[in-house]
């Protein structure tokens, strides 16, 4: 079994969020590899950044994307880094991926401080700034299909999520 479609963006993007609302919507399970991560671990992601650093995080990130592909019959929210592994980007090859797009004014609006995101846990905008930079080519390069989220609410990006996954829908990228 194969996820019906995988979700990548940065922090904010509303993997989760639309995910879930796409999830429901479709009548499937919705997985989010930062949740299982953290079941996983028996702690929270930030715990796990302290505790064990980002390097032991990425890892068992690659891991539990790795058998979620595999596995997982639903709608797959990924955590908005787990594209950085080489090996995820290529796993990524034969499903369809929904890249949520967001820029910066939005995506900080959306996560505020940062909470519960260590990565963004000093200075929250010009980290996140850098994330989009760094990470857009790699959304991109992963993704079936683009949906810009800028401005827009959660109800009208799903409505554009569920059309292009019925495939009655134009998109607004690849
Ligand atoms: N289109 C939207 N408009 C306004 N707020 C939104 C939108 N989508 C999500 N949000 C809000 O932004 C915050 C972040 O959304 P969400 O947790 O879904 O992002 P994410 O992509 O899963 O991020 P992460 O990679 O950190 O898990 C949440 O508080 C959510 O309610
Ligand atoms: O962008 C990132 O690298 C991260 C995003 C979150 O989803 C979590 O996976 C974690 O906070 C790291
Ligand atoms: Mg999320």
């Amino acid at each position: 079994m194969a996820p019906v479609a995988v979700f990548v963006g940065v922090m904010g993007a509303g993997k989760t969020t639309v995910g879930q609302a796409v999830a429901a919507a479709l009548g499937v399970p919705f997985g989010d590899t930062d949740a299982i991560i953290e079941e996983r671990a028996g702690k929270p992601i930030p715990e796990i950044f302290v505790d064990d650093g980002e390097a032991a995080f990425r890892a068992l990130e690659r891991e539990v994307v790795a058998s979620s592909l595999e596995s997982f019959g639903g709608i797959l929210a990924l955590g908005g880094g787990a594209i950085l592994d080489e090996g995820t980007r290529k796993s990524l090859a034969d499903h369809t991926v929904v890249f949520l797009s967001v820029e910066l004014t939005d995506a900080i609006k959306r996560v505020g401080l940062g909470a519960g995101r260590p990565l963004l846990a000093m200075n929250p905008r010009a980290t996140l700034k850098y994330l989009l930079e760094q990470r857009r080519p790699l959304y991109l390069e992963v993704a079936t299909h683009t949906v810009v989220t800028d401005g827009r609410e959660e109800p009208d990006i799903t409505a554009e999520v569920i059309a292009l996954l019925r495939g009655t829908g134009t998109g607004t990228g690849s």
